[in-house]
């Protein structure tokens, strides 16, 4: 059979393709307590001041500041203690001039004050009287109600990530529950007669499905649901089969190989069968050169491709940002930073090309260090890398000392390098 000619894409046409794809997820009402990284569905506004208070940061007294005026080492001040209250308490009683009451960093400042004074600055004469040798101003010490935030403050966006930060914020203001997203469903099948169990042993010709895993741990990452639905042999009918009824147990089905042009890569074909509209099934990038997606029926169908580190790439750069904007994530593709290079990369790049490397520090100096076998078919490069140095396409090889655009595998962005697209093949 003659191979059908692809239409090869840049990069950016094919993220822009899946981003213009959009679904909308269900939100869902969680324990704050589980909703670590999961996305917000509703801004959040506080619902009231921080503090919502006038209190003291400091174990000390609460006093009138003018009852301080003039003191000194020479000419102390004596106040009178009239009460002592720990934080969670509030003082009933009023101070008045001479006078003050002994608190403990978080209660409430009684009636009457408008200073505090640290317990190390006072000599305590007796249980009720302590002598101040320092002039004290008003409102020294003193954390002001809603001077961190007022009432009404719009503090977390719908769309954003819950981190530690974020999950503070929600306990201070009551949310026990959290709106947010639904986890987008993603099925994982990879295809291939060549493949074994995790569990089984090697036999000649065979290796293990490593792929679906490692899809499976990148979905977690983005914030994805993903379910494992085993694994396919090289056989039409099996693969089609499987994939419509996959289809319905997920929002998003990704495979793994059999997307090129080899006598068993059925799933070109099985597109067509399907009906499902082809977006693209060739990038203009290396390694993941044949990623494919197209749309069946609203549903996303990722054709990855069955080499590993190819897989991986196709995985971060065109499903992350897929379902990061069904999540209404502001940030949906990974960070960008511009490295150094720190060794040369002399092989050209015909196409851009996304060199699993890592990124460093050398003082406030990032640089980068392409690791392992820079082949599609390479697994053991994944095991050091936490980015990816993009070369654009068209470019020669590049020397140590290059500044280059790398994506960050552990960090967020909220905009895919355009200009470099611009600029390139990219
Ligand atoms: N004549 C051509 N041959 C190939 C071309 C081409 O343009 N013309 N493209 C090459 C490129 S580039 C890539 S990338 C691969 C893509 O192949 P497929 O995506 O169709 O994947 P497979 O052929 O099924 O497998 C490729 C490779 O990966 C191994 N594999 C597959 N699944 C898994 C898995 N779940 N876990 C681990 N490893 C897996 C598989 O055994 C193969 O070694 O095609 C080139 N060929
Ligand atoms: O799709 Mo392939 O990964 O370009 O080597």
């Amino acid at each position: 059979m003659p191979i059908e000619k692809r239409k090869i894409i840049p990069v950016w046409e094919a993220v822009r393709s899946v981003l213009d794809q959009t679904f909308e997820l269900p939100t869902e009402t969680i324990p704050l307590e589980e909703s670590d990284n999961r996305y917000l569905a509703e801004d959040i506004k506080t619902t009231h001041d921080v503090p919502p208070f006038d209190r003291s940061p400091y174990d000390g007294f609460a006093i009138r500041a003018e009852d301080t005026n003039g003191a000194s080492k020479q000419a102390p001040v004596i106040l009178n203690v009239i009460d002592s209250i720990g934080a969670g308490h509030v003082s009933e009683k009023t101070v008045q001039e001479g006078e003050a009451v002994r608190l403990m960093t978080g209660a409430a400042i009684p009636k009457g004050a408008n200073a505090v004074i640290m317990l190390e600055l006072v000599s305590e004469r007796d249980s009720v009287h302590i002598e101040i040798r320092r002039t004290v101003l008003p409102g020294d010490n003193i954390s002001e109600q809603g001077e961190d935030t007022e009432q009404g403050t719009q503090i977390l966006k719908k769309g954003s990530k819950i981190h530690p930060g974020a999950v503070a914020l929600l306990a201070t203001f009551g949310y026990e529950r959290v709106k947010v997203m639904k986890k987008p469903v993603v099925g994982i099948l990879a295809t291939g007669t060549e493949l074994l169990d995790v569990g089984e042993e090697l036999v000649p010709g065979k290796i293990r499905n490593s792929n679906a895993y490692m899809i499976a741990s990148q979905i977690k990452k983005i914030g994805g649901e993903p379910h494992i639905l085993g694994k396919l042999p090289d056989d039409f009918e099996q693969t089609y089969t499987g994939i419509v009824s996959a289809l319905e147990r997920c929002d998003v089905l990704i495979t793994t190989g059999g997307v090129s042009v080899g006598d068993f890569d059925h799933l070109p074909a099985i597109y067509k069968k399907m009906g499902a509209k082809l977006l693209f099934n060739k990038i203009a990038m290396r390694p993941g050169s044949v990623t494919s997606a197209a749309d069946y029926k609203g549903k996303l169908l990722f054709g990855l491709s069955g080499n590993p580190s190819a897989c991986f790439v196709g995985c971060e750069l065109f499903v992350r940002p897929y379902l990061l904007n069904a999540l209404n994530a502001d940030k949906v593709h990974l960070g960008v930073l511009k490295t150094e290079l720190q060794e040369d990369f002399l092989k050209p790049n015909p196409f851009t090309r996304f060199v699993r490397s890592r990124v460093e520090w050398r003082g406030s100096a990032p640089f980068s260090v392409p690791v392992g076998l820079d082949k599609s078919g390479s697994v053991s490069s994944l095991a050091e890398a936490n980015a990816l140095i993009v070369l654009p396409g068209g470019t020669r090889g590049w020397e140590k000392g290059s500044e280059v655009t790398t994506l960050l595998l552990d960090g967020e962005g909220s905009v895919w390098p355009w200009d470099l697209a611009e600029k390139s093949k990219l």
